[in-house]
């Protein structure tokens, strides 16, 4: 036994380090991992809540499985950071979420203790039931964990999963750790059937859960025995839903007692079991008390004081796009009561919860469930009701098909809200609102708009609420405006009809979005070099405003596009229109400058987007290259 002022966590270099403790040093283990989970982020910001609400699972899951032999997945994967302190990335937990340091999520490329990256919600039962096969067909023998959230199994990926687990009968374990806690409480009957689990009964006793596992009938026997068991009695199968869905359902019991862990999860390892649910009942931001204080639980922190909880919030220089969404919706809610909003688990994140306040017969939160969501308000649309569906342009991608054959084909008048819209930064390649003018704006009838800044964003929801005639979509960015005037209410903007920010004669610079203000810079640049230049907003990627743009391409030597999106979007939609006009053939020089055709991992938005040439000094070497002359502008 070490000397108690050695600190056990100094010892563990990987959970090989883990298993050689003792039960009572586990436990000294657990708070000392807290403790460093609280410090590391206090000084990197993060998800912070999740985190602590699984520390004593953590520790017990890798103490009990031989990891990463055993596969353990975490679902969401934000709260895998005392997950990767015990897991040989220690001396590296300071870096998280920084540029070039540990990513804020599970990452296959990070460490070999990470089987499968993770970020949108719902994946790990699939991945988990895919290398359970996988070990099958192999012949494998090692255990396959996947620890999933309460939110998360509102998804309905998580349903498609176990039913297809209950029919394979393969081996594999779903730890539900079940918090009471979304990012906001938890809503939808599945919580509420999980509620009635927990507070049905105290914890069920370990030598009952012992009983339970001790049943190691084969299956079928188990089934015949189990089914007139449960149905008799009807005590036990507390989890019917589960059970009937093919798992063996053991708990609830407290994930915060290492007691009740330690002895439950090595019967589950040493059972022979097909599909296993071990019910875990957790807190959200245990063993810290400014998180467990907090409405949230700390689920998303900025650095903060760990002796305080005191949050290092930089003040605001403009209201952020979010809320001018949220206010501008409101003023047209309270105008036209055909107006309703739909998020997807979301209501801070999109600003519905300052909607629903004052709308909450008019807001729908339908728990993690992208897909419900859209077709949920195209349902609502039919109607004669105007949704706004807002949810971030990177979990919008789980609806595609939604928006596809449910809306656009229907040219039903659903309103989507897409916030998040480009790169966010700190949460990386896995929640960069890339794709969304790709994958919307080469739908038949989709109108598509981009704001330039918080005036124009609030003209778009009032576009969006007059707009009836189909589908149509509106994206911002994560994080403050630019800090323009707002109008009390914003004007109906005239459908496919850009602006002249500003005349020149020789180069026009198209924007679409928020690099209008680099766009600005960059003809400043310009403009010093003698280059006389025009900028321009299109706001729509659909339907294009034509006019505009051709009598660009006529009047300029050099035309330059540039959006917040990947190839495919505005630009590509640009060089049709310019190749079909017959533009190009006059000679115009043409530039279409978008996110690289590569995953962009986590860094400060301003520098991803200079390294994607999507700044002034990007813009500028454009059309340096253009006009054929060497880029003079050196990068600061
Ligand atoms: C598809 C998708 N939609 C939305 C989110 C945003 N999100 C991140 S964590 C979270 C809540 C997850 O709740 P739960 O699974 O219970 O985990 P907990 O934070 O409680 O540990 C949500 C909605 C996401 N990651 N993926
Ligand atoms: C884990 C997750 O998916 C969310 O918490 C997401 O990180 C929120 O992003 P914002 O911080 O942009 O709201
Ligand atoms: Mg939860």
């Amino acid at each position: 036994m070490p000397r108690p002022e050695t600190p056990l966590l100094d010892l563990i270099n990987d959970p090989a380090d883990l298993r050689a403790l003792d039960d009572a040093q586990l436990r000294q283990l657990a708070d000392e991992l807290r403790l460093e989970t609280i410090d590391a982020v206090s000084v990197t910001g993060g998800h912070l809540g999740a985190g602590l609400g699984v520390v004593e699972l953590t520790v017990a899951l890798h103490h009990v499985f031989d990891t990463p032999r055993d596969r353990l997945i975490w679902d969401v994967g934000h709260q895998a950071y005392p997950h990767k302190i015990l897991t040989g990335r220690r001396e590296r937990i300071r870096t998280l979420r920084q540029p070039g340091g540990l990513s804020g999520f599970t990452k296959r490329s990070e460490s070999e203790y990470d089987p499968f990256g993770a970020a949108h919600s719902s994946t790990s039962i699939s991945a988990g039931l895919g290398m359970a096969v996988g070990r099958d067909l192999a012949g494998g023998g090692n255990d396959v964990i996947a620890v999933i959230g309460d939110g998360a199994m509102s998804a309905g990926m998580a349903y498609e999963a176990m039913n297809n687990a209950g029919a394979l009968g393969s081996r594999l374990i779903v730890i539900l750790n079940d918090n009471d806690m979304s990012i906001a409480p938890p809503v939808g009957a599945m919580s509420a059937y999980l509620a009635r689990l927990v507070s049905g009964r105290t914890y069920r006793s370990i030598r009952e859960v012992a009983k339970q596992l001790a049943e190691k009938l084969p299956r079928f026997f188990h089934d015949k025995a189990r089914r007139t068991e449960e149905y008799a009695r009807g005590f036990w199968t507390g989890g019917t839903m589960f059970e009937e869905l093919g798992f063996y359902y053991v708990g609830p019991i407290d994930g915060h007692n290492l007691d009740h862990l330690l002895p439950v999860l090595r019967n589950v390892r040493d059972a022979e079991s097909g599909p296993i649910l071990v019910h875990v009942v957790t807190q959200k931001g245990k063993g810290y008390a400014p998180a467990e204080a907090s409405a949230d639980k700390y689920h998303g922190v900025v650095k903060f004081d760990p002796v305080t909880g005191l949050q290092a919030k930089a003040p605001a220089n403009a209201p952020s796009y979010t809320a001018v969404f949220a206010n501008a919706l409101i003023k047209q809610a309270r105008e036209d009561e055909k107006v309703v909003a739909v998020t997807a688990a979301m209501p801070s994140g999109t600003g519905l919860d300052a909607f629903g306040k004052e709308f909450p017969a008019r807001t729908f939160d339908v728990g993690i469930a992208e897909q419900h969501a859209v077709t949920f308000a195209a349902g609502l649309a039919t109607e004669g009701y105007k949704p706004f569906v807002a949810i971030y342009s990177t979990f919008m991608q789980r609806a595609y098909d939604q928006i596809v054959h449910d809306v656009a084909i229907q040219k039903l008048p659903v309103r989507f809200a897409l916030d998040r819209a480009g790169l966010v930064g700190a949460d990386g390649a896995t929640h960069a609102g890339s794709f969304d003018i790709a994958y919307l704006a080469c739908l038949p009838d989709m109108v598509v708009m981009a704001a330039a800044d918080e005036a124009e964003l609030t003209h778009m929801v009032a576009t969006a609420t007059a707009y009836d005639e189909g589908p149509i979509a509106f994206r911002y960015p994560r994080g403050e405006g630019v800090g323009v005037e707002i109008p009390d209410v914003g004007v109906p903007l005239e459908i496919g009809k850009g602006r002249i920010v500003r005349e020149g004669t020789r180069v026009a610079l198209l924007s679409l979005g928020t690099r209008l203000g680099e766009a600005l810079k960059a003809a400043d640049l310009l403009g010093q070099r003698g280059l006389s230049t025009t900028v321009a907003d299109a706001r729509f990627a659909k339907p294009l405003d034509e006019a505009l743009i051709l009598k660009l391409a006529r009047e300029h030597e050099i035309l330059i596009t540039m959006e917040e999106g990947s190839v495919g979007g505005f630009g590509s939609h640009v060089l049709h229109l310019l190749a079909r006009s017959g533009a190009l053939d006059a000679g115009l020089k043409v530039r279409a400058l978008t996110l690289p055709d590569s995953f962009q991992d986590h860094d400060k938005p301003d520098a991803m987007y200079a390294a994607a040439g999507l700044d002034a000094a990007g813009i500028v070497a454009a059309v340096e290259g253009a006009l054929g002359a060497p880029s003079a502008v050196k990068r600061a």
